[in-house]
């Protein structure tokens, strides 16, 4: 999927669409995949011949993949192994954000992504082997290692919701650095709209009381803020 989103990425006709993005050195292209009723084809690029092939294959396994860690992370929790999937629902949607972060000579003046958390459920990252993303954690910045076909999972704004602030979705940001060009796919998986969303409730109890209220909607809410630079998360708050 890395080579495909690399072949493409040089097209002047993306290019010149994220004119304003180029800016920060950051090039994203953002499809919905899944439900396919959503997908707008007429974006989908035909060149290089391979990228809808490799994006519809890369698509089925995303959702075996979500799949597994969903009831993974349930059973990891001692809960019922489908609650998080019952949650999400039959219409959740899967997301890919395709970064280009081009070389940039000041590093120590320009990020390739501010610092924000995902509005999703979560987010499963496919790096190259360039490193760049780092996630806050104790108010320091550590750098995310890039293993070679290793994908990573990273909690969405939605997840620490329904698991009642057990999971956290971390701040993270991208790096820029002025020797190599960085590529990366995102794909969001989220919750399906007009669902509520909440708290596990085998993950409340005295000792452990609510923090999070059912939400709807989120990732439109999140989006809001997200363009104005602000965490969106307290709008769940109890
Ligand atoms: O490029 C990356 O590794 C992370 C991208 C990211 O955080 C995002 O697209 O939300
Ligand atoms: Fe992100």
């Amino acid at each position: 999927m890395l080579k495909e989103w690399k072949s493409l990425k040089d097209m002047e006709l993306i290019l010149s669409q994220q004119k304003a993005s180029r800016l920060t050195g950051l090039i994203a292209y953002f499809l919905t995949f899944i439900p396919e009723d959503r997908r707008k084809h007429k974006f989908w690029p035909e060149n290089p011949k391979s990228f809808r092939k490799v994006l519809e294959e890369y698509t089925s396994r995303m959702q075996i993949l979500t799949e597994l860690v969903s009831k993974a992370m349930a059973k990891s929790l001692n809960l019922e192994a489908d609650c998080f999937l019952n949650q999400f629902g039959e219409r959740a949607a899967l997301q890919a954000r395709f970064n280009y972060y081009s070389r940039c000579q000041r590093p120590d003046l320009v990020l390739g992504l501010k610092a924000h958390a995902d509005g999703s459920g979560y987010t499963i990252i496919l790096q190259d082997d360039v490193e760049g993303l780092q996630i806050i954690k104790d108010e320091r910045w550590i750098t995310a290692p890039s293993i070679s076909d290793a994908l990573l999972v990273l909690m969405g704004d939605q997840m620490e919701i329904m698991t009642n602030g057990i999971f956290k979705s971390p701040v993270h940001r991208v790096l820029t650095s002025s020797e190599k060009e960085r590529i990366s796919v995102a794909v969001f998986y989220t919750p399906e709209p007009n669902k509520e969303i909440g708290p596990e409730e085998g993950l409340v109890n005295e000792e452990r009381p609510k923090i999070y209220k059912k939400v709807k909607d989120y990732a439109g809410v999140h989006w809001e803020y997200y363009q104005q630079g602000k965490r969106a998360l307290h709008v769940a708050k109890v």
